[in-house]
């Protein structure tokens, strides 16, 4: 249940110290519920919308808790389209706390994760993927990640789906209407030319998922190669400071490690592995396993090669994606690949080059304001919607018509316009409580 005939209340600014706070009211008594903790020079209930009162926040004896500000909204003005009432303390968790325990003591009931954004949804304010584009928003820790998801809050994502919705739409209704007066036939104007259309927009659209994801979630990208290649080192030169231990000997790093840092806007983990080879030696063998195993779940695989030494290639098993890295380039190199990128821990060289590799082989060619699918949820209904318009190239009318009405119920489960609620339900359970 929803409950939306319910007056929701949450803090809305992150826990800790700061300048100021806000309490968030939703619903329809939310300027009533105002008036009965906020003392001002007028009535939030009595105010009109879009407006701000300076007063106090009060207990029920009316002692002051806060000085503050409340602001009011009036339906459907307002980021859920109900009535909205902020109460804007001073950023502290106690007073935050104790405005909050206000808010609920005279009637309001605690907002569920995400329950202002469901709102907005469920008002017609948002679509799924602008919902989805305010949690990434919020969870956005990097130029790439914000980038996406500003695009996505402005709707371009949904128009992009919705272009592809109209054609495959056009090619229906002309199918359906040669059901109805057969001797027409279809022109082929009306059936394949749009379906085309729609498949290469489609796909164009999919292969922005990986790209999209990554923006959003990041990426893992991992250090592979023989003993004493280099990768500790280049994993210390990428963050710039000393995270993993390098020596002169073979089978120095022997557990995993993992290193944060933001590449082009990118967050990444990097993760330094022990160097691959036969060995009777337990521990070591139990660390090139573990390398082998974070190699395959990786999304970008360093394969580090030594640069300075007889060029022993390295195989590595699975379809994982690779960057070939020629190692120890201040030293002279024993050998050339035409693909291979050749750096040097020790005097930075090729780290630019190197950087630029992974910014392309993890996000591609961006085209600057093109929407990404940026969730699996998303991925997922493209894909799905993608396979019916396919299918339906093939098959005669009738057939086809019905995998048209199912690709085009996969494009609105995409937008949310057409969605079942636990798939609603999923999305919104990842936002945080105020959102
Ligand atoms: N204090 C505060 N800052 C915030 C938000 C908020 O809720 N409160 N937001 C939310 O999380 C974001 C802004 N989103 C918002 C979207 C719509 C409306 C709104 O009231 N829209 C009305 C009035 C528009 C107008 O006056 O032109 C409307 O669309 O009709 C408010 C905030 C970011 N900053
Ligand atoms: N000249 C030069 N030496 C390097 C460079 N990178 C690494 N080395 C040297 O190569 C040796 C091995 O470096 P590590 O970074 O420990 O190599 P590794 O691949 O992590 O080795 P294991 O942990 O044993 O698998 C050390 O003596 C480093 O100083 C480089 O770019 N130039
Ligand atoms: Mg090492």
């Amino acid at each position: 249940m929803t409950g939306l005939s319910d007056t929701i209340a949450a803090i809305a600014t992150a826990p800790g110290s700061a300048g100021v706070g806000i309490v968030r009211l939703s619903g329809p008594l939310a300027l009533t519920l105002a008036d009965a903790v906020f003392s001002g020079r007028s009535k939030p209930s009595r105010s009109k919308g879009g407006r701000f009162l300076y007063g106090a926040f009060v207990d029920a004896q009316g002692q002051t808790l806060d000085e503050g500000l409340c602001l009011m909204f009036r339906a459907p003005h307002s980021y859920t389209g109900e009535d909205v009432a902020e109460l804007q303390s001073h950023g502290s968790p106690a007073v935050l706390a104790r405005l909050l325990s206000r808010v609920l003591e005279v009637g309001a009931r605690p907002a569920r994760p995400g329950e202002f954004t469901l709102r907005a949804y469920l008002g017609g304010r948002l679509d799924l993927t602008q919902a989805e584009a305010v949690l990434s928003l919020v969870n956005a820790q990097t130029e790439a990640a914000r980038r996406q998801a500003a695009l996505g809050l402005t709707g371009a994502l949904a128009a992009r789906v919705e272009s592809i919705a109209v054609s495959v739409t056009r090619t229906l209704s002309a199918i359906q209407a040669m059901l109805d007066y057969p001797e027409e036939g279809v022109p082929e104007e009306e059936r394949e030319v749009p379906l085309a259309q729609a498949e290469a927009e489609l796909s164009a659209l999919i292969g922005t998922a990986r790209a999209g994801q990554v923006a959003t979630r990041g990426a893992k990208l991992a250090i592979l190669g023989r003993p004493n290649a280099g990768k500790s080192s280049l994993l210390n030169a990428l963050l710039g400071y000393e995270r993993s231990i390098v020596t002169p000997l073979a089978g120095t790093t022997r557990d995993y490690l993992e290193a944060q840092l933001e590449l082009a806007g990118v967050p990444i983990t990097l993760i330094d592995t022990a160097g691959l080879r036969e060995t009777t030696d337990e521990i070591e063998a139990a660390g090139v396993r573990q390398a082998e195993r974070l190699g395959q779940s990786a999304d970008l695989v360093l394969r580090l090669e030594d640069g300075s030494a007889e060029r022993e290639p390295l195989n590595l098993a699975g379809e994982v994606a690779t960057i070939l890295v020629q190692t120890k380039a201040d030293l002279p190199l024993c050998w050339a690949a035409p693909d291979a990128i050749a750096v040097s821990a020790v005097t930075g060289q090729g780290l630019p080059e190197l950087r630029e590799a992974v910014r392309s082989a993890l996000l591609g060619s961006e085209t600057r304001g093109e929407a990404w699918l940026t969730t699996e949820r998303q991925a997922d209904a493209a894909r799905r919607a993608l396979t019916h318009i396919t299918a339906a190239q093939h098959l005669p009318d009738d057939l086809a018509s019905y995998e048209l009405e199912q690709g085009l119920l996969a494009l609105a489960e995409l937008t949310g316009r057409d969605v079942q609620e636990d798939v609603v339900d999923a999305v919104f359970r990842n936002f945080c409580v105020g959102k």
